[in-house]
Parts: C-alpha cells; sequence; structure tokens
C-alpha cells in the first residue's frame, strides 16, 4: 500500500484531478464519514456522504458565499440559483476555475432542486442603496421570498434554510411561515456579522486575538442592534472590568458596529465578504454538528418575535436558544424590539401557519 501512495505521490496532482466523486472518496475515507454524518447526509446511495448546500441568488453575497463555501471545502456539492439564470451559470463555471483545491462539486441548478439540498442559503433580493435601512427593503424582499419558497416546494423534510437577504430577522420570520419547516430548522444569520465586527474593534483595543473576545451583538441585525456589555467576556472576566474598554463611549461603539455596514455600502455600494465568511462558517457548523453558540435570528417563543439571540447550531438547526443574564436593561431592549417587530410583520401575517 505504502508503494501505491509514494507511487501516485509521484504523479502531478492536475494529473490526478479525477471525476468529482473519486476525488471525493479519495479524499475523504468512507469509513470516516459514516461515523460522523448522520442519516440525512446521505442521499442516492452515493459510496460516502453527501452533503448539499443550495445558495439561492448568486449576486455579490451569494457568489461570495459559494466562493468561501468552496475554499473551505464544506460541502460535496453547491447547487446555485438565480432569477438570472446566466448570472448562476457564469458564477459557475467561474468558481469551476476556484475548485481546483476542492473536493466541492459546483451546479447551476433550478428552485426546485434547490428544495432538495441539505441547507439552502437564502440571498436573492435587493440590496440597500446609500441612505436606506434595511427595513425599507421589505416590500420588494418579502415578494422575492414568497416566490423563491414556493417554487422550491416541497422542500426536503429535513433542510436547514438559512436567510441572509434583508432585513433578515424579519424575512426569516416569513421563511418560517410559508416553508412548512419546524421553526428551529429556520433561522437567520441575524447579527453573527455584527458580532464579528464589534470583536474584530474591540480586538485592537485590548491587543488579543478576536476569537478569544465572547461579545455579542444582539437584538436586530438593524439599527436598533445592542451590544451585550453584561454578558461579554475575556477568559471569564467580564468585558467592562477592563479599564480600556470601561472607559469607551459605549454609545459610540454601537454607532460604528450598526453603521458600518452603510460605511462600506457608501464606498463599494455593497457589502458581502464579512458575510460570506460568516454564512459559510454557519453552513459548516451545521453540516459538522459542531454545536457552536452563534447569535442568530431565532424565533424567542416568549417574545413572540424573531430576533438574534444566542443560538446552539447543529444537524437539526437551532438546538437551543440562551438567555441573558438579567440585565433589565438589555431585557428592556428585547422588548422593545419584540414590539416593534411584531408591528412590521402585522401587515403581511400569513393565515396558514399550523405550528
Ligand atoms: N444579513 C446580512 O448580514 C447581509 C445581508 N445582505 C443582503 O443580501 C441580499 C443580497 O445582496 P447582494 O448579493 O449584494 O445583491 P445583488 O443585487 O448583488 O444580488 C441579488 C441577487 O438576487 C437575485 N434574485 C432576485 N430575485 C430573485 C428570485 N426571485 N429568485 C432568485 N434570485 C433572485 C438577483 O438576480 C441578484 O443576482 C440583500 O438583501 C442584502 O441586503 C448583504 C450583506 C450582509
Ligand atoms: C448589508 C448588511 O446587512 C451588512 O453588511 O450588515
Amino acid at each position: 500500500m505504502s508503494f501505491l501512495r509514494n507511487l501516485v505521490s509521484t504523479i502531478p496532482r492536475f494529473a490526478r484531478v479525477g471525476p468529482p466523486t473519486i476525488q471525493r472518496c479519495l479524499r475523504t475515507p468512507f469509513a470516516y464519514q459514516r461515523s460522523v454524518l448522520p442519516s440525512k447526509f446521505y442521499h442516492h446511495g452515493s459510496p460516502g456522504a453527501h452533503s448539499r448546500i443550495a445558495v439561492v441568488g448568486t449576486g455579490n453575497v451569494g457568489a461570495s458565499i459559494a466562493y468561501a463555501l468552496v475554499l473551505k471545502d464544506v460541502a460535496n456539492e453547491i447547487l446555485l440559483v438565480d432569477a438570472n439564470r446566466s448570472l448562476a451559470k457564469g458564477q459557475r463555471l467561474d468558481l469551476d476555475d476556484a475548485s481546483l483545491f476542492s473536493a466541492t462539486h459546483v451546479k447551476d441548478v433550478t428552485l426546485q432542486e434547490a428544495g432538495k439540498a441539505d441547507v439552502i442559503v437564502i440571498t436573492a433580493g435587493a440590496r440597500q442603496k446609500e441612505n436606506e435601512s434595511r427595513a425599507d427593503l421589505i416590500d420588494r424582499n418579502y415578494q422575492v421570498l414568497e416566490s423563491i419558497i414556493s417554487a422550491m416546494q416541497p422542500i426536503q423534510k429535513d433542510a436547514i434554510m438559512l436567510l441572509v437577504a434583508n432585513p433578515v430577522d424579519v424575512l426569516t420570520y416569513f421563511a418560517q411561515e410559508l416553508s412548512g419547516l419546524p421553526r428551529n430548522q429556520v433561522i437567520g444569520s441575524g447579527t453573527y456579522l455584527d458580532s464579528s465586527r464589534l470583536r474584530g474593534f474591540l480586538s485592537e483595543v485590548l491587543e488579543v486575538n478576536n476569537e478569544s473576545i465572547h461579545s455579542p451583538v444582539l437584538g436586530e441585525h438593524g439599527d436598533s442592534q445592542f451590544i451585550s456589555w453584561n454578558t461579554a467576556n475575556i477568559a471569564g472576566q467580564p468585558i467592562l472590568s477592563f479599564p480600556r474598554v470601561a472607559n469607551l463611549d459605549k454609545e459610540l461603539v454601537r454607532e460604528k458596529i450598526a453603521g458600518k455596514a452603510m460605511d462600506i455600502i457608501k464606498l463599494k455600494g455593497s457589502t458581502y465578504f464579512g458575510i460570506a465568511t460568516c454564512t459559510a462558517s454557519l453552513c459548516e457548523t451545521i453540516i459538522k454538528n459542531r454545536r457552536d453558540i452563534r447569535p442568530l435570528s431565532v424565533y424567542v417563543d416568549r417574545l413572540g418575535a424573531v430576533m438574534s439571540m444566542p443560538a446552539k447550531l447543529g444537524w437539526y438547526g437551532v438546538e437551543e436558544i440562551y438567555e441573558l443574564n438579567g440585565d433589565p436593561g438589555e431585557e428592556q431592549k428585547l422588548v422593545d424590539i419584540a414590539q416593534e417587530f411584531k408591528k412590521t410583520c402585522k401587515k403581511y401575517e400569513h393565515p396558514n401557519r399550523t405550528e
């Protein structure tokens, strides 16, 4: 065997690249895959685990997510779909060129086929222009979402649907209403991106790697988001006990983080690298059942609203939502955000909800 391996390693890599299925078998041994993945990731009697992520909407955000997924080698297949079919095809051809170092196979498909994926990422829809808020997109993007979900039916019953299009909290709620999937399988990227922006900022203030900083931004992925200073910590020490953080103007920091998207939009028209990194990481969390805790758009029963709260994510979607530590100011913010959310959604209330 070792003689064969040595022999194979002398063949240039480009000459060893075979059809995608063969590459997949070579890269990830069958026994390993069987021990790690649940039955829902087995399809078509394929000789190993077979995970598929659909990306609906292949504009700036969708294409960047697909690119990040290819580089991370998260799934066997990425399925691309866009109302503009030539755009999806063009992105697929371009991504083919990027998959040289990845076992991921990229396809352009129909919405019906996307509905059979294990993870369905929805980025389709309008984006903000300068000085437009995320909430201003609601009328346009509700229509887009409704048409996409109806064209994807019947959606695979174990699928996890991950909303990215804005306003993400409101669209997540509508997707929960319209998709027929259990609520815990329909989530939004929420304030994961805002939290990563805050970690980046605090990492410079404290000169600590951002992965060691736990500082969630919660509530709305929008103007009313807030920083949970009372739960934030480094190495278990409250973050407010660090003088460099204690001395910051907290409202100024909040505005800086909440306003970063518009700062970028004013300079280059849209944001996509940050959300692509966050979304690819969420897909990996789902497919590998990592049970990471992330600030995500989830339905919070006691408040009757979708908003960003720390949530445990894995194969089966959201398994648990974590409450804050009882600070009355932060609780009031959640209540206010829930009230605004309900006012917005009333206009679109769907009569067919069964759960
Ligand atoms: N949640 C977050 O943190 C972030 C969310 N976004 C949101 O992501 C969304 C997409 O942004 P971009 O990619 O920059 O916009 P884009 O305009 O580059 O791409 C949107 C794509 O959606 C497609 N589309 C529209 N209707 C469709 C339909 N019915 N079926 C299939 N495809 C359809 C369009 O053809 C277009 O290719 C926006 O709503 C934006 O606000 C953007 C950045 C961060
Ligand atoms: C556009 C957007 O939602 C963001 O970059 O946060």
